[in-house]
């Protein structure tokens, strides 16, 4: 892909973003407030590239070559078609960064935040065009996760929503569609949600720290990486979701009752998880499909065994 990004924010997410932009084919110019993460880019790009060298997600040949780091705003910015944002997680700063990258890009080009969670509508709010900008929040590392959460404020035009899915594919991420204004997204949320589980169950003695990483390092995790929590579960019930929400659905309500929280699973809900599971899958073809689940775990576990744990 032949794109011109800049990348704003020389950090953790912003090396990562470099790898995924280059190693695509676009031309990545960078730039950081802080001349030091400016000169250490080069070395943790490079560590990126050497980790990844001779993997299926490689990309092609030459991706350091076509980054360059600038210490002034304006030479990274100029003539690039996108602006992808990752300073320091904290609203004023980057109600400060914002506008002035937007001062110096391109009228038509493309604005994009990698916030995990800060208000939309807030940073657009300080911008002349709020239409060309828009939230790509990625997973850590998006070199590795291809996940991508976009999301819109009520001024982001149709056309730039078309382009962040356009570009995300083309450089190998995973879009996923978020709407409305919500604290954390959706996929920090999810996360959350989980962890706010763990650590209660830690506090409470129910189950150690280690323990509890093993349910997924050696169980959901496995059954995740090839088929989601939703489509996972409908697999384990012959009667798909509905029976399965049936049967175990006392647990979730149990759970959230435990923690005080609201009851999700309504028969609204219900409903609505059926229709999408079945939309995808007639019931009919569940055998077929988990034989595929199971052919991908065992492919997996193959090459986990091979390859060793972190
Ligand atoms: N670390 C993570 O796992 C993820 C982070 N993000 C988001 O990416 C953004 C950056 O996170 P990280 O890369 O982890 O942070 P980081 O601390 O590694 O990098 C932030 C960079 O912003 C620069 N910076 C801070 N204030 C600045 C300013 N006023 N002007 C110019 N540059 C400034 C710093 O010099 C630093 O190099 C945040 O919005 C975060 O929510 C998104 C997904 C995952
Ligand atoms: O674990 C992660 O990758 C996610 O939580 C994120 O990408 C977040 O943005 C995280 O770094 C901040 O919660």
């Amino acid at each position: 892909m032949s794109l011109k990004v800049a990348l704003i924010g020389a950090g953790t997410i912003g090396t990562a973003w470099a790898v995924v932009f280059a190693r695509a084919g676009c031309t990545v110019r960078v730039w950081d407030g802080d001349a030091g993460a400016l000169e250490r880019f080069p070395a943790r790009v490079a560590a990126v590239f050497e980790a990844l060298e001779g993997s299926a997600i490689a990309g092609l040949p030459g991706g350091a070559s076509r980054i360059t780091t600038h210490a002034a705003l304006a030479d990274a910015v100029g003539d690039v078609d996108w602006v992808q944002e990752q300073v320091k997680e904290d609203l004023a700063i980057k109600q400060e960064v914002l506008p002035r990258v937007e001062a110096a890009m391109r009228a038509d080009a493309i604005l994009a935040t990698s916030t995990s969670g800060l208000s939309q509508a807030a940073l657009a709010s300080v911008l002349a065009r709020p239409e060309r900008f828009i939230v790509v929040h990625p997973l850590t590392p998006p070199f590795l996760l291809p996940v991508t959460e976009v999301v819109t404020h009520p001024g982001t035009s149709e056309a730039t929503l078309a382009e962040a899915y356009r570009v995300m594919e083309a450089v190998g991420q995973k879009p996923i569609r978020v709407h409305g204004e919500i604290s954390g997204f959706a996929m920090n949320r999810i996360q959350a949600a989980m962890l706010n589980e763990m650590v209660a169950l830690v506090r409470d003695g129910v189950i150690s720290p280690e323990d509890a990483d093993t349910t997924l390092t050696h169980g959901f995790g496995l059954r995740w990486a090839v088929i989601g929590p939703f489509a996972g579960v409908d697999l384990n019930a012959l009667g798909g979701i509905r029976q399965y929400m049936e049967l175990f659905g006392y647990i979730l309500n149990d759970v959230a009752k435990d923690r005080g929280a609201a009851k999700a699973l309504t028969p609204a809900a219900v409903d609505k998880l059926e229709a999408g599971l079945r939309a995808q899958l007639p019931l009919t073809e569940l055998p077929a499909r988990q034989k595929r689940r199971d052919r991908a775990i065992a492919a997996l576990r193959g090459h986990l065994e091979k390859a060793g744990r972190p």
